[in-house]
């Protein structure tokens, strides 16, 4: 089956297209700096339709798999998509400003343009069902959970459940015996506590916002910064676009992408510097207690575009995790590539490694899945 996949991040537009019987890879880009060089994802998705009429030569797709970063309560698996599973995509795109009405637009796009073609919705979410209600839950009155469903979804589910069996693979085990620490750092960013190969706790929350310091995201903040500044006169939108859009390494370091902050890091950019450092601080941090959430883990895995590239801010976080006995291999950690590898020395207590994820890939996987399981419960009717 021929398919394509629309990951639609909050600064990128990433697509593949496979063919899921023999994993070939037929095309494959990204649309990068979206709300920077790129406008908007609606210009992201012009530009990739001009792409495919180019590389598909005239083979037709069979079906359209979307990343849907928020599904609620609702979604747990991959599901086709119909209309009114759309509608319920925009209804939860308050809870994901940066993500949700991007996925919609796209899935809207797609069906315009070719009104027969089956599309599958993956949900970020779904990966994080297995959490305990220890870790979901808030200490807040349950009517806000019941009335609102306010409580912990967890996000970059799909890169988590890639990421995690093959980092079981890497090291000669089970990915149900799998215990670690995966942080997936890209534009937005986040860690999961991953016990026996489930996600058993992650720093997103009700929303992508919480947690590590983002591109553009605040991540953890004291809530009553929010009262605070709302007695001060700021309105939600005005919050919203605080918290989601002008926080995170964008209010410290003048600008969201790490490319940039490193460089300028390097060239003596003390507000450059500090950006790193808060943000490896609290990385760190999280790292320390997902090794006791998980009861001792046995990897600490780097993912997603920074995860993968960033060596230096590696670095920065790797050396504050000296007392769990962990040591950075300078020299590994300098190396690049697709391939997953180990970036501690041998005498590491725990290992370090970086892990690619291929979210694209998972997500055409699901889709291949999905659609012939309605194909084939259709023709039994
Ligand atoms: N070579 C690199 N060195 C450091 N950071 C990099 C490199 N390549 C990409 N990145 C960073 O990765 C981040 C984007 O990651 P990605 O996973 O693609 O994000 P998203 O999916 O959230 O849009 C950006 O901050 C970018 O600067
Ligand atoms: C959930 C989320 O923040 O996704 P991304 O990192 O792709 O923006
Ligand atoms: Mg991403």
């Amino acid at each position: 089956m021929l398919v394509l996949v629309i990951n639609s991040g909050s600064s990128s537009l990433k697509y593949q297209v496979r063919e899921t019987n023999t994993q070939e890879l037929l095309a494959k880009g990204i649309i990068d700096r979206i709300g920077d060089v790129v406008p908007d994802h609606a210009s992201a998705l012009e530009e990739l339709s001009s792409r495919l009429r180019d590389e598909l030569d005239g083979r037709t797709i069979d079906a359209v798999g979307h990343r849907v970063v928020h599904g609620g309560e609702r979604f747990s698996e991959p599901v086709l998509v119909n209309n009114e599973i759309v509608r319920s995509i925009e209804r939860l795109s308050p809870l994901a400003p940066l993500h949700n009405p991007a996925s919609a637009m796209g899935i809207r796009a797609v069906h315009d343009k070719w009104p027969k073609i089956p599309q599958v919705a993956v949900f970020d979410t779904a990966f994080h069902r297995t959490l305990p209600e220890h870790a979901w839950r808030y200490a807040l009155p349950d009517s806000l959970y019941r009335r609102h469903g306010i409580r912990r979804y967890g996000f970059h589910g799909t890169s988590y459940a890639y990421v995690a069996p093959a980092a079981a693979r890497f090291l000669g085990i089970e990915p149900a015996e799998f215990d670690g620490v995966i942080a997936h750092l890209g534009n937005g960013a986040s860690v999961a506590a991953i016990k026996g190969g489930r996600s058993i706790d992650t720093s997103m929350g009700f929303t992508p916002l919480e947690g590590l310091v983002m591109g553009t995201r605040s991540g953890d903040v004291d809530p009553s910064i929010l009262i605070f500044l709302a007695r001060q006169g700021y309105d939600a939108d005005a919050l919203d676009n605080l918290l989601n859009r002008e926080s995170g390494l964008r209010a410290l370091a003048g600008e969201s992408d790490m490319r940039g902050i490193e460089e300028a890091a390097d060239n003596g950019n003390e507000q450059a510097r500090l950006a790193l450092t808060v943000a490896a601080y609290r990385l760190a941090k999280y790292i320390g207690g997902y090794h006791v959430a998980v009861g001792g883990a046995q990897a600490v895995v780097f993912t997603a575009g920074i995860g993968e590239n960033g060596w230096s801010f590696r670095q920065l976080v790797v050396d504050q995790l000296g007392p769990l006995g962990i040591r950075l291999d300078t020299e590994a950690n300098l190396a690049t590539g697709k391939q997953a590898r180990r970036i501690s020395t041998p005498d590491s207590a725990i290992p370090v490694l970086v892990v690619p994820t291929d979210e694209e890939e998972a997500i055409a996987e699901a889709t291949a899945a999905v659609v012939e399981r309605h194909t084939e419960s259709a023709a039994t009717f």
